[in-house]
């Protein structure tokens, strides 16, 4: 509570080489009197294997420091740099599912693979493997379109995380989903990450998704965003989605809220009960 921490030294992790680094990194849209500064100044370092939450009001630039580190958009100024072990590559999973309506649910998984040219033969078998991690082996030969929301969804990990990324972008992943199915797709992500120790940045609007999974939460400030604070959810790993019953959960909930909503324009922002922020 009270004055929001500066963002504190541990944004440089120091004995590893980040697995993700940005320095000064900015980035507007439009030109002239008609530009609009979207995104930072900020400074951002991902340890190997850290999975880092990002929260901050609508609008103040998540999805475009997601999209820069895709590679989907250029950095204004300063730069971003991604170094993962062996070259592997990164993934990201949007919103809205970002999968291939006319291809079949294993066609979708394997996509990646086909990409990275990994033998037919292989890549159907890493792929079905996944599948029945997310349990569904048994819609390997259907089409998107008769599968659930969250069925969808878990098509999108499986193929993310086929390719064995080294870096994971997820952008609002679950939003989309209702409050239950929302809540096991998030123990299904904690158990995965902390299998894979997969680099992971994600965005989110629910603070309580945030401290649920990771490491640290970023909260960042209204557009243009830069990074005001971080806190470290006390909770070890391996750890499960027990941890949103705790006390601490709670208190960090209304804590991050407190620093958020100095960022966001009151009249337009209602925390929902679980803690999500909408403007
Ligand atoms: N391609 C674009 N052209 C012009 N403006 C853009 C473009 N992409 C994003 N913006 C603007 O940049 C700002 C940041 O957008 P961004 O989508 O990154 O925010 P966000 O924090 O992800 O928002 P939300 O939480 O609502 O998803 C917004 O004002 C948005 O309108």
């Amino acid at each position: 509570m009270g004055e929001p921490h500066p963002p504190p030294a541990a944004h440089r992790p120091p004995d590893r080489p980040p697995a993700l680094r940005a320095r000064a990194l900015a980035r507007s849209f439009g030109r002239g009197s008609a530009a609009l500064a979207a995104l930072g100044p900020l400074d951002l370092d991902l340890a190997p294997g850290e999975f880092v939450c990002l929260v901050g009001p609508s609008g103040c630039g998540k999805s475009t420091l997601l999209r820069i580190a895709a590679g989907l958009l250029r950095p204004g100024e300063g730069e971003l740099e991604i170094r993962t072990h062996a070259g592997r590559p990164t993934s990201m999973i949007f919103q809205d599912y970002g999968i291939y309506d006319w291809k079949t649910v294993l066609a979708n998984v394997r996509f990646g693979l086909d990409i990275q040219r990994v033998p037919r033969k292989e890549a159907d078998e890493r792929a079905r493997t996944w599948l029945a991690r997310m349990g569904l082996a048994d819609f390997a030969g259907a089409y998107p379109a008769t599968l659930s929301g969250g069925m969808r969804q878990r098509v999108a990990l499986a193929r993310a995380l086929a390719v064995e990324p080294g870096l994971l972008l997820m952008d609002e992943p679950f939003a989309a989903l209702d409050a239950q199915l929302r809540t096991l797709l998030q123990d299904e992500l904690l158990g995965l990450t902390q299998t894979t120790r997969t680099t992971t940045l994600f965005v989110t609007h629910s603070l309580e998704e945030a401290l649920v999974l990771g490491d640290r939460v970023l909260v960042m400030s209204a557009r243009p965003g830069r990074i005001i604070a971080e806190r470290r959810p006390p909770f070890g790993r391996p750890r499960t989605g027990a941890v949103r019953d705790t006390p601490a959960c709670t208190a960090l909930k209304a804590e991050l809220w407190q620093l958020l909503r100095g960022e966001v324009d009151g009249a337009a922002v209602r925390p929902a009960p679980n803690g999500a922020v909408s403007a």
